[in-house]
């Protein structure tokens, strides 16, 4: 197998919304993303602190799905060794011009092998970074995109995966026989990228990153005050893995969208994985508050290099899930045609 590219961060997702205008109200006016670039059917947005051209594209289009993720490289020459790698497992792999995407350069696109439209880049427009523009900052600012979740129908190669990509391995959901969830970084934090157990492939949410739990706060405060507190899915609360304090919002086409901060370094070589066991009821809410049903099972699908839908997938039934544990959240009662409900797992 040949070198991986030289991955620095996850850097920007392009996401279709069906009602551009709903979107916009969203993403500017209540979490006051920045308007980098607007045309009439896409919005080019990015946070205070960033200074490339944006961190999440908006695409009106038919249905609400995931059109793409984009990491980028350490310099133009890993967009050859990008081609070469995934060429050599063997995945749909295009090389795209500069301005296929408005403020990003030439790009390889691959479909990567757990059915995700993944982009990797390194030039990029520069825009004005904001970061000391506390004239323009809302009292919800919100500074970076932080990283991506995926959920898949198979944890464990997910993980091959992405460590196969040099990603290290921050901290993991499992037991004695299953690997539940895992978080996995190349920037020196807890993830760029985390992988959560379920019919995927299918983007999970989107996260970004403030500089203070107040920032978080005020957004739920924003949103009440608008009447528009159903747009709040979990939390405010703090997590166990990551350590974070987090927010799940869902945009008006249901995409998620994590605001997150607090999490910590991971830049030494030798740091260490933290595991949590799966019936460790503060491993997602660290305050053993129950996790809300749709967040383990509604996700956005995901689109292919054409723009087409790419076929979900159901992971096996884990015999655990017969039982009423924390096997992450909840089991699943029965299997196959008998599938039933949804378990909440017992908060111990
Ligand atoms: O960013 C994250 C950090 C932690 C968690 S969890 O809910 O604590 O597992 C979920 C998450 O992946 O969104
Ligand atoms: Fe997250």
């Amino acid at each position: 197998m040949t070198t991986p590219p030289d991955i620095i961060r996850a850097a920007y997702a392009e996401l279709i919304v069906t009602d551009l205008a709903a979107a916009r109200w969203f993403y500017v006016d209540v979490l006051g993303l920045v308007v980098t670039a607007e045309e009439p059917e896409a919005l080019y947005l990015r946070a205070f602190e960033e200074y490339t051209h944006h961190s999440l594209v908006l695409r009106a289009g038919p249905t609400p799905a995931l059109a793409r993720l984009a990491y980028r490289v350490r310099g133009p020459e890993q967009l050859t060794v990008a081609e070469r790698y995934f060429a050599g497992i063997g995945v749909e792999t295009r090389r795209v011009a500069a301005g296929t995407t408005r403020g990003i350069g030439e790009a390889v696109r691959v479909h990567d092998p757990l059915g995700f439209p993944v982009e990797f880049f390194y030039e990029t427009t520069h825009t004005e970074r904001f970061t000391q523009h506390y004239h323009r900052q809302p009292g919800n600012a919100i500074s970076r995109l932080d990283h991506f979740n995926v959920m898949v129908p198979d944890v464990r190669a997910a993980y091959d995966y992405y460590t196969g990509l040099g990603f290290g391995v921050s901290e993991t959901i499992e037991d004695s026989d299953s690997l539940y969830a895992t978080w996995l970084f190349r920037k020196p934090t807890v993830h760029d990228i985390a992988i959560t157990g379920g019919d995927g492939p299918r983007l999970h949410h989107i996260a970004f990153a403030s500089h203070e739990r107040h920032q978080i706060l005020h957004t739920c405060d924003v949103l009440g005050a608008l009447r528009a507190e159903h747009h709040i899915e979990r939390g405010p609360g703090r997590h166990g893995v990551s350590n974070a304090f987090y927010l799940y919002l869902r945009d008006p086409d249901g995409h998620r969208i994590e605001i997150y901060t607090s999490d910590y370094y991971t830049g030494d070589p030798d740091n260490p994985t933290v595991r949590w066991d799966v019936t460790d009821n503060r491993r997602r809410s660290f305050w053993g508050h129950e996790v809300v049903p749709s967040w383990y099972n509604e996700a956005s699908e995901v689109l292919n290099l054409d723009g087409g839908p790419v076929p979900i997938s159901s992971p096996p039934v884990h015999e655990a899930s017969a039982a009423t544990i924390g096997a992450d959240g909840f089991g699943v009662a029965g299997t196959g045609e008998n599938r039933q409900g949804f378990k909440l797992g017992h908060q111990a």
